[in-house]
């Protein structure tokens, strides 16, 4: 049985798709083996690809966070499931079901020798505070609003893509760490605000549609980049910060892992948001199946190929940080 370990601007993911399994796994058998495996491969989550469970999307994928929680969405990881399912299928565009809704995606042009790009669909968008869901915060939604239970300088955005974000833009360096992972901590803890958890994005504004952003998400903790994040957080960027905002090209949102770029097309009858970035095959797993149900392998078990992208992808990184 192969399992690829993948990556979308370092946001880094197991890969396992039920269709090629003898029997596929439980829900309580993906809990277990996605808890294991990303401690032990230091990933994010697991990308569960399974047939489409009606006519028209090429597969379906379920996101499961590093602590065995399900996600509705993952913006990096689709990137991912649309270039395996591409290879596999030979088709280049296509739509790919996930919880919330089917979502297009399509083969770009590389991003650099050894690059390959996908673009991905990130809708719904949603505002209303009960999306998220969030509680004790008013009726609506944050904008730029002072929160002084969450911070006494900083102000905050929510919205939901389907997947919770909340979006503070930030200026000191000090924010983008300590005040991150204190405020994460305590919103991804038992919290009267964020019942199930939240996805937190700070930002730094760098230029005209030039951002930089680091999330702390739930389920996870920090990573290297969460592409639900960038989305949510340039969709908050169009509407506080129109004079640094230009809807005719695309923003390029940095992050930790690397870069990607966003795009919305708000004016469509159903809003979306275009994410563009890195769809990279780290390596592959050998592994027999009943370790999979068992939930998880030891060394003599298993046999892991690397892949030469993750080589061109750090060359493309050391590039854009010039
Ligand atoms: N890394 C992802 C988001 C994964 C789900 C998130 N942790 C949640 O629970 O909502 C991305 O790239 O969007």
């Amino acid at each position: 049985m192969e399992l690829l370990k993948v990556q979308g601007s370092d946001n880094r993911f197991i890969l396992l798709d039920q269709t090629l399994l003898d029997h596929a796994l439980t829900q309580d058998e993906l809990t277990a083996f996605t808890t294991w495996v990303c401690q032990a491969e230091k990933t994010d989550g697991v990308l569960v690809v399974d047939q489409a469970s009606h006519a028209g999307p090429l597969g379906q994928m379920t996101v499961i966070n590093a602590d065995g929680s399900r996600a509705s969405m993952c913006g990096n990881g689709l990137r991912t499931v649309a270039r395996y399912l591409a290879d596999k299928y030979g088709q280049d565009e296509f739509t790919v079901e996930t919880p919330a809704a089917d979502l297009r995606v399509a083969r770009q042009e590389n991003f650099a020798i050894g690059v390959p790009a996908f673009a991905v669909e990130i809708s719904p968008i949603r505002t209303d505070l009960t999306a998220l869901p969030a509680q004790n915060l008013g009726q609506r939604p944050l904008l730029n609003t002072v929160v002084p239970e969450f911070s006494d300088h900083l102000r905050f955005s929510t919205v939901a893509v389907p997947n919770p974000h909340l979006i503070s833009f930030v200026e000191d360096d000090e924010d983008l760490n300590s005040t991150l992972a204190e405020l994460g901590q305590r919103l991804n803890a038992e919290n009267s605000y964020f019942p199930q958890g939240v996805n937190l994005n700070f930002a730094k504004i760098l230029g005209k549609n030039q951002l930089f952003v680091r999330t702390y998400e739930r389920g996870v903790g920090f990573t290297n980049a969460c592409g639900t994040g960038m989305s949510a957080t340039s969709w908050a960027f169009s509407q506080i910060f129109p004079e640094d905002y230009d809807g005719n090209v695309f923003i390029t949102v940095f992050n930790p892992g690397g870069m990607v770029k966003t795009r919305l097309h708000l004016a469509d009858s159903n809003p979306w948001i275009e994410l563009v970035g890195n769809a990279t095959i780290m390596g592959i797993f050998e592994v027999e199946e009943s370790a999979l149900h068992r939930g998880s392998w030891s060394d003599g078990q298993v046999h892991f190929e690397a892949s030469p992208e993750q080589a061109a992808y750090q060359d493309f990184v050391a590039e854009i940080k010039k």
